[in-house]
């Protein structure tokens, strides 16, 4: 466990350490504080028990003497009104104190949820393709909400706590070390004896909290992503059955670590009473059993046990919520420490702007890829040539890898073999930014962002940086103008959640004027307009040729008519360019083609 919390230290940022030092001393300073108004009931209780002393020699005496008070009464009402002023200032300073600590422990939470996240944005398209959306927003959200609420708010509650018992045990110690000895032996003895009989069950529990709630995140995703199906399949129940079952357990751990880390409390009671039981008799024993000089040390122990008791049992129960959620810290651990160094190395990435302008043409050269734990190569030796501001298309049987040959071109997917060349120069990690800012892709299923049809064309931007110049032009050459027209909001219209309210049609337009938004050289388009109607397939692709001769366009295509307008074909298949030429060149020599455009 404390190899964790120190890795966890290790992860924190200089100025982040800084603080927690800061805070720190004011651990320090908030038990010394709270020793301080334990103490001054001492003298308090010995002068109710013993108003007499004030005539006579001492320290009391002298302070009585020089305070200029009438009566004895009244010099009592003083020192109590000023042990009552100094226990609201060490109460007040501990409640600033805790509000820093509670303060702190949040802002370092939500700045791990930040930084992974940022990690997880800036890892590569494999890592997403690869993996699952859900459990990457579980992290995000869940999990680093664990760490932040169950371990690292808790480690700071512990932190100050652990100082106010061991000074105030420190100060009884100076004062008896007998009952200071054995008090803290029992108390600690208990609590260890206590922690040790729940630990296993709080690990065992806290790995079933991360695991049951990354399945409630999974099939929330699945549910709600898939609602369609799951309404026509009326699999509704078998969701909520299983999501049901889930949270059951979730439920069962979760407060089983909850009760855990509270219910000691109720057994150190008792074992504090017992304690205080054989301190008055041992007390008594040792004064000869004069009880007015009992009151004072009775007084003074009891609040110290008042205050020793709960901090005891914060320590108790953060130390067991530690240890339960400890399960959330090892999910991320792993992407935490690689988002430190991926912080380090990322700045200069966002701030490329320039385009890398082709001239002559895009070359693919000896292309080999295989995806990460794959054998077969999804492309094999694939050489391919896309002269500049020519319409490419790229077609195949499924599986013979299209898409992965357009990653490869949008440099998401860096190839195993071979090169992307851009008029003569291969792309390197140096021109791959700006490479990137010359192309503009459409995807087969466009993601619409619940927000206005303008946010969604210059998708990510902030309000205050959109173009609305760029906005109109790009809508215009997307054909979408006509359809705005008809929207009393225009391109302030808001589209619901993944667009719903809108048209395949409307949706695909969207898209390309999203493309379109960056003024962008190069236009890819993975089946934009497979799943569209023939009518409106023709309308998206008449917005598409007339950027023919002024933009380079590569399409993949499903249906042959899409690309019977290209300027040059390729048809791959196995992972390999098997034939090229034009739409009537194919038609006439590659029996393949010819069945596909029959088939058409
Ligand atoms: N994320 C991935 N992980 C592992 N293998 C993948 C992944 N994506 C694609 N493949 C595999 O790579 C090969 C090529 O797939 P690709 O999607 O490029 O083909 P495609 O021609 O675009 O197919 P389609 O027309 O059906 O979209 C296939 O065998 C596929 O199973």
């Amino acid at each position: 466990m404390f190899y964790y919390l120190k890795e966890l230290y290790s992860l924190l940022s200089q100025e982040q350490r800084k603080k927690l030092f800061r805070l720190q001393i004011l651990a320090v300073i908030m038990a010394f504080a709270e020793i301080a108004g334990v103490i001054s009931i001492g003298p308090f209780m010995a002068l109710v028990g013993n108003m007499e002393q004030l005539e006579g020699q001492g320290l009391l005496a002298d302070v009585y003497r020089a305070s200029g008070a009438e009566t004895p009464e009244t010099f009592l009402l003083w020192v109590g009104g000023s042990v009552l002023a100094l226990l609201l200032a060490s109460g007040l300073f501990s409640m600033y104190t805790i509000w820093r600590m509670s303060l702190y422990g949040a802002h370092v939470g939500a700045e791990l949820s930040s930084r992974l996240y940022n990690y997880y944005m800036h890892q590569g398209w494999l890592f997403h393709a690869s993996g699952n959306s859900s459990t990457l927003t579980n992290r995000i959200s869940e999990e680093c909400q664990r760490v932040m609420t169950h371990i690292i708010i808790p480690l700071m509650h512990m932190n100050s706590k652990l100082t106010l018992a061991l000074f105030m045990a420190l100060a009884i110690f100076i004062y008896n070390p007998i009952v200071a000895l054995s008090g803290v032996a029992v108390f600690l003895a208990c609590y260890f004896l206590l922690f040790k009989t729940v630990r296993g069950k709080l690990i065992r529990n806290g790995k079933t909290i991360s695991s049951s709630q990354s399945v409630r995140f999974k099939l929330m995703a699945e549910g709600f992503g898939g609602i369609k199906d799951a309404l026509l399949l009326r699999r509704q129940d078998i969701f909520t059955k299983r999501f049901g079952l889930v949270s059951e357990k979730y439920a069962e751990a979760l407060g089983t670590n909850q009760a855990l880390s509270l219910a000691p409390r109720y057994a150190m009671e008792i074992v504090a009473f017992g304690c205080v039981i054989f301190l008055v008799l041992y007390l008594l024993a040792q004064s000869n059993g004069n009880v007015v000089d009992l009151l004072p040390v009775l007084s003074i122990y009891a609040l110290a046990g008042f205050k020793i008791m709960p901090a005891l049992q914060q320590v108790y129960n953060s130390l067991s919520q530690i240890r339960g959620n400890l399960a959330a810290y090892e999910a991320i651990r792993e992407e935490l420490k690689a988002s430190v160094q991926s912080a380090k190395g990322s700045k200069d990435y966002a701030t490329k702007k320039n385009k890398l302008p082709v001239q002559k043409d895009i070359v693919l050269k000896g292309i080999g890829f295989a995806y990460p734990g794959k054998t077969d190569k999804a492309l094999n030796e694939v050489d391919l040539r896309i002269p500049v501001n020519k319409t490419v298309g790229l077609v195949g049987a499924s599986g013979s890898g299209k898409s992965t040959l357009v990653d490869i071109l949008l440099g998401l997917i860096e190839p195993d073999q071979g090169s992307l060349v851009i008029d003569g120069c291969p792309l390197t990690k140096d021109t791959l930014a700006c490479w990137q800012n010359a192309l503009g892709f459409v995807p087969q299923s466009i993601f619409l962002a619940d927000a206005s049809i303008k946010e969604n064309i210059a998708f990510g931007l902030p309000e205050e940086a959109i173009d609305m110049q760029r906005v109109q032009n790009s809508a215009k050459q997307a054909h979408l103008d006509e359809f705005l027209d008809k929207l009393p909001d225009g391109l302030d219209t808001r589209v619901g959640e993944r667009g719903v309210q809108l048209s395949g049609g409307q949706r695909q337009r969207i898209g390309i004027a999203r493309a379109l938004y960056h003024e962008s050289d190069v236009l890819v388009l993975d089946e934009a307009t497979s799943a569209l109607d023939g009518i409106t397939e023709n309308h998206i692709m008449q917005a598409i040729q007339s950027f023919s001769g002024q933009k380079t366009i590569v399409m993949i295509a499903h249906r042959l008519a899409t690309v019977k307008q290209c300027d040059l074909i390729y048809l791959m298949r196995d992972g390999k360019v098997v034939d090229q030429g034009t739409y009537e060149d194919l038609v006439v020599r590659n029996e393949t083609f010819k069945r596909m455009a029959e088939h058409a």
